[in-house]
């Protein structure tokens, strides 16, 4: 009964906005854009229907629980590949308002050429009953080929005609990328509170989240600017981040730490088996945990810092953000911004590298890498998004150094430069 309540309880909430919804299916990473509309007369139908398609279904993944909708987004795709039929196609879909914040709902577009409904038909079923997803199907018109779509309710073996069957009709691409929307307090966080709120409700089903929420600072100490001046070094991978700043430590005296700071270490491998719902809430509490810190000893001696809060900001944004560069929230978006209650560096360097470069400083280091290097590594979109991201973000903007010329060089370089800005 509960099941019942709570499916209904989740249409019900997507009702009033779901003629407006735009869906977009990505076939080969192109996105086909399309809307559903009451009425239709001889509008074309769009590209991703066309054909021998065979069965089409839409399965999106919507809760009002958060947590449980990232988990179970990152469970979804598992169960359909180990449990459907091998005829059946599957394809990253979203629905959203186009340009409203936060209307993303994530899941899969399903084609199904196999001979027999049943067993696909079987397992969606399953699903509406016992899991947060809305399951539509399309059937072809009798005439001229428009298609209709039925979103679905559990429990009755029927495909449900709520409130109404919609005809599927083309729609334009929106001026934000789908894949923009939900970015802010999914994949970046603002606020120690916001970042502290996911951990916290993850409590119960990862050990882990527990220990890391009992070594964080109050939310004042996080902020506290320390006399000397605060220089955090940036870039991908075998950029030399890690040769530049313990030059720079010896170099001026300083201490050198990092975010994430070693604390965390023992519970960094479980976040990132997390979705990143919960991974980025991760990273962004390590900072908070690096800023105090900072805080101590920067009161001492000036202090060098490899990664900070833009790596956590540029890594969640490019990960988030499909598609080419260009899908990046533009400069100057929210998306960038300093959270307000995190110490602001006096500089930030960001080194950058020569693709080929650095692939070969990566070989000769001849590391273990951790997946997201990897991709990085194989994904030359990637590693512009981050680049890109990197560039724009705000508060403290960093400054580009190029790391290709010897390291002693690298280090004067930047020598200088903090010496013009921080005057040491
Ligand atoms: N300026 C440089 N020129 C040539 N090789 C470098 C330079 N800086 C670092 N390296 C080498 O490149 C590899 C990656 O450097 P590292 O400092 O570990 O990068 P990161 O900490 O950014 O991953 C190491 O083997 C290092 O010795
Ligand atoms: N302050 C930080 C540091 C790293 N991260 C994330 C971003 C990427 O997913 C990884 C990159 O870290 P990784 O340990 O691979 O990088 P280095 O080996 O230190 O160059 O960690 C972060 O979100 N915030």
């Amino acid at each position: 009964m509960r099941m019942v309540y709570e499916m209904a309880r989740r249409t019900m909430s997507l009702l009033p906005h779901w003629s407006s919804r735009v869906s977009s299916v990505e076939l080969n990473g192109t996105p086909f854009y399309f809307s559903t509309q009451e009425k239709h007369r001889g509008e074309e139908v769009p590209r991703v229907f066309r054909g021998n398609d065979g069965r089409c279904y839409s399965l999106l993944v919507c809760s009002s629980d958060t947590i449980r909708r990232a988990k179970f987004y990152a469970e979804l795709k598992d169960k359909l590949l180990t449990n459907l039929p091998p005829e059946c196609h599957l394809s990253p879909m979203c629905s959203f308002l186009p340009n409203i914040k936060d209307s993303l709902l994530k899941g899969y577009f399903l084609k199904d050429t196999s001979e027999s409904s049943s067993p696909t038909e079987r397992l969606l079923r399953d699903l509406t009953q016992r899991d947060p997803v809305l399951v539509c199907s399309y059937l072809r018109g009798e005439t001229g080929g428009v298609w209709t779509q039925h979103l679905w309710s559990d429990g009755d073996n029927h495909t449900m005609q709520m409130p109404k069957d919609y005809y599927v009709v083309p729609a334009e691409a929106p001026e934000h990328h789908p894949s923009t929307l939900n970015i802010i307090n999914s994949d970046v966080f603002y606020s120690f509170e916001e970042a502290y709120q996911v951990l916290e409700k993850c409590g119960d089903i990862i050990p882990e989240a527990r220990a890391v929420l009992e070594l964080l600072p109050s939310r004042e100490e996080a902020r506290r600017k320390p006399d000397f001046p605060v220089i955090v070094i940036e870039g991908l991978d075998a950029t030399g981040k890690t040769t530049l700043t313990e030059s720079l430590r010896d170099a001026l005296g300083a201490s050198l730490l990092r975010s994430p700071p070693h604390c965390l270490s023992p519970m960094r491998a479980r976040f990132d088996r997390e979705p990143p719902l919960i991974r980025r809430a991760f990273y962004a509490l390590g900072n908070y945990i690096t800023a105090v810190q900072i805080g101590q000893e920067g009161m001492k001696t000036p202090v060098i810092v490899d990664r900070f809060w833009h790596s956590t900001a540029a890594y969640a944004i490019a990960t988030a953000v499909s598609g080419p560069v260009c899908n990046l929230p533009a400069e100057g978006s929210e998306v960038y911004c300093w959270p307000s209650d995190l110490l602001q560096p006096s500089l930030v360097v960001c080194l950058t590298l020569d693709p080929e470069e650095r692939r070969r400083r990566l070989r000769d280091r001849g590391q273990g890498k951790t997946e997201e290097e990897q991709e990085l590594d194989h994904n030359q979109l990637f590693r512009l998004k981050v680049e890109k991201a990197y560039q724009r973000i705000s508060g403290p903007a960093c400054v580009t150094v190029d790391a290709s010329p010897p390291a002693d060089l690298v280090l004067q370089q930047v020598l200088l430069l903090i010496r013009g800005k921080c005057h040491l």
